[in-house]
């Protein structure tokens, strides 16, 4: 699939972006670019600075340092906080209005509203109108605050956790209508999740955030098509420590997510297992990677300064350029 680099045609992107709280750095040396019309999922483990990079493209921080730009403006100013939606992992709603009232607000404030869709997402969960906010649950809340978001209609839907506290159905039937608003609507979606299993076969466009820095970034394809999972004889010489992500052994096999090093982005430029593989060895099975499988084996892995110190990551088609800006190390982050 085809990203278009370019800053002002990309939904996001992000240029040395940094952003320092009181404790440190939640975010620093961020590239990347989300193209639109796509659904990234941002992923990453609790602390890692998902939220903050939500927060930010939803003009709710102003960067310390580097830049964000939103469909080719600064993420604060007011063109693009018209044209984004943002629902927080907070929620903000009014405790004091009903479900009925609340979508009325909606209406009143957003100069182009889609009732219908706001409705339906409401209806779906078999909300009554005249419940007070005050009296859902989590998740009933977690649902109107997606109705406002939906019937916004805008361009950029920014969903920080959506998933956290809808039951799988309503996780489903949320999954269905993001799909859909970008069918129709040509709707750019970042998504944040814990939940892998969900987003795979939702998103098609990937950012790992990783200890403040973008660790992986770019079309899911072609980040998966960059890897390979390795299972090989416990014992025997494995691939080169420079492609090797995660290696595990269990008993007497041993498995290895590796970088192909495709589009020339790594060392050595070697292909294990893959066409071209410039390491192979007898007795090692290669497969590509599941976006669970990939993600998991970056979570486990040592976070390297020579990991993490590759090629920006653009979000281009040589997304086997995956490693990004560099990731702050614990000492940077405690400065
Ligand atoms: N408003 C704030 N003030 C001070 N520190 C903050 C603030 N917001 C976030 N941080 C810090 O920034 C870092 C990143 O936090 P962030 O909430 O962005 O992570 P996350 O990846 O969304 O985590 P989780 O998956 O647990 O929600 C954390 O160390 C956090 O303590």
């Amino acid at each position: 699939m085809d990203d278009d680099p370019t800053p002002t045609s990309a939904a996001l992107a992000a240029v040395g972006l940094g952003m320092r709280f009181r404790d440190g750095w939640a975010l620093r040396g961020c590239d990347f670019t989300v193209p639109a019309g796509r659904i990234s999922g941002v992923v990453g483990p609790n602390g890692a600075g998902k939220s903050t990079l939500l927060a930010l493209a939803a003009g709710q921080l102003a960067p310390s340092e580097g830049g964000l730009l939103v469909f080719g403006e600064p993420a604060d100013a007011p063109g693009p906080r018209a044209r984004v939606a943002y629902v927080a992992q907070d929620k903000p709603l009014y405790a004091g209005l009903t479900v009925a009232e609340t979508l009325r607000m909606g209406r009143e404030l957003n100069p182009v509203w889609d009732q219908e869709a706001a409705q339906r997402v409401v209806e779906q969960g078999e909300l009554r109108p005249r419940a007070r906010i005050g009296s859902l649950s989590g998740g009933q809340r977690t649902r109107v605050s997606l109705a406002l978001a939906l019937g916004k209609r805008a361009d950029l839907l920014l969903l920080d956790e959506p998933m956290a506290d809808l039951d799988p159905l309503a996780r489903h039937q949320l999954m269905g209508t993001l799909m859909s608003a970008v069918a129709e609507h040509g709707t750019t979606v970042v998504v944040s999740s814990h939940v892998l299993a969900e987003l795979d076969g939702v998103i098609d466009h990937l950012l790992l955030v990783q200890r403040g820095g973008i660790r992986l970034a770019g079309d899911l394809e072609d980040v998966l098509d960059g890897h390979r999972l390795l299972t090989g004889p416990a014992g025997a010489d494995g691939p080169p420590a420079e492609l090797v992500v995660e290696r595990r052994v269990t008993g007497r096999l041993a498995t290895a997510l590796v970088r192909t090093g495709r589009a020339g982005a790594q060392p050595g430029g070697a292909q294990p297992g893959g066409e071209g593989a410039g390491w192979r060895a007898e007795g090692w099975e290669s497969e590509r990677p599941g976006l669970e499988e990939l993600l998991l084996g970056y979570l486990r892995g040592p976070v390297t300064p020579a990991a993490t110190a590759g090629t920006a990551a653009t979000g281009t088609a040589a997304a086997g350029s995956t490693e990004a800006g560099r990731t702050a190390t614990n000492d940077e982050k405690a400065a």
